[in-house]
């Protein structure tokens, strides 16, 4: 499948929905760029369900299909020497081990963790309502697996710490690897 060799990075954050990888994405992003990082993507699960993977649902098989894509599009970024941000709930161990088989050592897995009381007060998108109520089969979370990643590269909270720590932790392990 051939790995990505050069220093580009691949941080792939996963989470349940409203936990805050698009906002840490976002946050990452712009500290990246005023750091000088120029040559950057974010691949963000809903631009990507409108797009690359239009069409596919939530079972297991769509997940995965969904992940998959996502990685090879990162991959063939990555190589290219374009940094990858993706920001997609993953909720599949397996998928993202295969993310990061496929990417190699530049595959930096951040859990964005958030307790579900407090994703069900945010409800940001009013899904949690629905999932909670039975309207809403296969919610994340709710009515449908998220394996947390026991061993992340790196573990942040968005109820614990700010998006400014969150994102401070993430450039300091990309630091400690070497590849800022
Ligand atoms: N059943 C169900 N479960 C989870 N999420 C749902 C579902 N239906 C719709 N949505 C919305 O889809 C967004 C998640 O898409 P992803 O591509 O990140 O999911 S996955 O990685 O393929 O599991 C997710 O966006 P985020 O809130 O940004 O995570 C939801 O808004
Ligand atoms: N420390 C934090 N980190 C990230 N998001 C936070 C934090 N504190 C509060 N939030 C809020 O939580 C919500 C997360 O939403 P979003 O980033 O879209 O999550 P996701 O992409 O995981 O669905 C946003 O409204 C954001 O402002």
């Amino acid at each position: 499948m051939g790995e990505v060799v050069g220093r580009s990075f691949v941080v792939w954050l996963t989470g349940l929905s409203g936990a805050g990888k698009t906002t840490v994405a976002r946050g990452l992003a712009e500290a990246l760029r005023v750091r000088g990082i120029s040559k950057l993507e974010v691949l963000d699960g809903d631009a990507v369900r409108e797009n690359l993977s239009k069409g596919l649902g939530f079972s297991k098989e769509d997940r995965d299909t969904n992940v998959a894509r996502i990685a090879f599009v990162a991959q063939l970024l990555a190589r290219n020497d374009v940094n990858v941000i993706v920001a997609a709930i993953s909720p599949y161990a397996e998928a993202r081990a295969a993310a990061r088989e496929r990417i190699g050592e530049g595959f930096v897995e951040v859990h964005v963790d958030c307790g579900l009381p407090e994703l069900v007060r945010r409800d940001v998108k009013g899904l949690y309502a629905k999932a909670l109520a039975g309207e809403l089969a296969h919610f994340t979370g709710v009515s449908d697996p998220y394996e947390a990643p026991e061993n992340p590269d790196v573990r942040v909270s968005s109820e614990g710490q700010s998006v400014e720590e969150s994102v401070g932790a993430i450039v300091a392990f990309l630091e400690a690897r070497g590849r800022l």
